[in-house]
């Protein structure tokens, strides 16, 4: 039986009040499970980085529940809040967020140095991770001197090194040229997806959508459908 990563139930993220009221998220519901890669897919505008903003614990929904393991995420303490970003959930943002004047080591380090790991064994332990994707002679560069799609692998080093269960991609191939964007997504499925974690992936790039296992559709905050595909692992 397939385990429940994430659920989400009757979520919604409204801004304004009165006559100016407007719904950025409407009662939307849905099950990610460990092991899948589901893709949430919609135009500018639907809903789809206020939803992400609820599950992750950074933005709290007006109404409804993101419910985490045993954790109602909105219930939880501040530092249990905080607690739960730092180690079960891992974010690759559209332009990266690499610092410039660290090495690449030094950038994927970074989460072990917020979990109070020494500077020299975490930069030993960022290595471990650059190697993973296939980086490791390039980890004492600053990654200005990396192609788009390495520092696609520096971000994606760096969000799996606190280990997290749920991994969220913000427009991963969005700066990428095609046949990059799809090499960075076969990477994602044989060496990053595993069976106790769930990976989310917001997009707008349908050269990609092979990749999806669920594709979640969203209009105007709402969700329209979501899919189990056939090529599901
Ligand atoms: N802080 C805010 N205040 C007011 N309205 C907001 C706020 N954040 C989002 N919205 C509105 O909520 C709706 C959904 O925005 P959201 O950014 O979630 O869409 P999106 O699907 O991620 O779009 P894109 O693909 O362009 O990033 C939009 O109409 C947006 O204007």
């Amino acid at each position: 039986m397939k385990k429940v990563a994430l659920r989400a139930s009757k979520l919604s993220k409204w801004f304004g009040e009165g006559e100016a009221k407007t719904f950025a998220v409407r009662d939307i519901s849905f099950e990610a499970y460990a092991g899948e890669i589901l893709f949430i897919v919609g135009p500018s505008g639907s809903g789809k980085t206020t939803l992400l903003s609820m599950i992750s614990g950074i933005l709290e929904p007006n109404s409804g529940e993101v419910w985490v393991g045993e954790s109602d995420l909105w219930k939880l303490t501040s530092n249990q809040l905080a607690n739960f970003r730092l180690n079960k959930i891992g974010f690759v943002f559209q332009d990266f967020h690499l610092f410039p004047r660290l090495t690449t080591a030094e950038n994927v380090a970074i989460p072990l140095i917020l979990r109070r790991v020494n500077w020299a064994e975490a930069v030993d332990t960022a290595r471990k991770y650059l190697d993973i994707v296939g980086l490791k002679n390039k980890a004492d560069l600053p990654p200005m001197k990396l192609s788009g799609g390495e520092q696609q692998r520096v971000a994606i080093a760096r969000a799996i090194a606190a280990q997290p269960d749920i991994l969220i991609f913000d427009e991963p191939t969005a700066s990428l040229d095609g046949d990059t964007g799809r090499k960075i997504l076969e990477f994602i499925r044989a060496e990053i997806l595993n069976p106790n974690r769930c990976i989310i992936i917001v997009t707008h790039d349908s050269r990609i959508f092979e990749y999806a296992d669920a594709m979640m559709k969203m209009e105007d905050g709402k969700l329209i459908e979501i899919e189990r595909l056939a090529n599901e692992k």
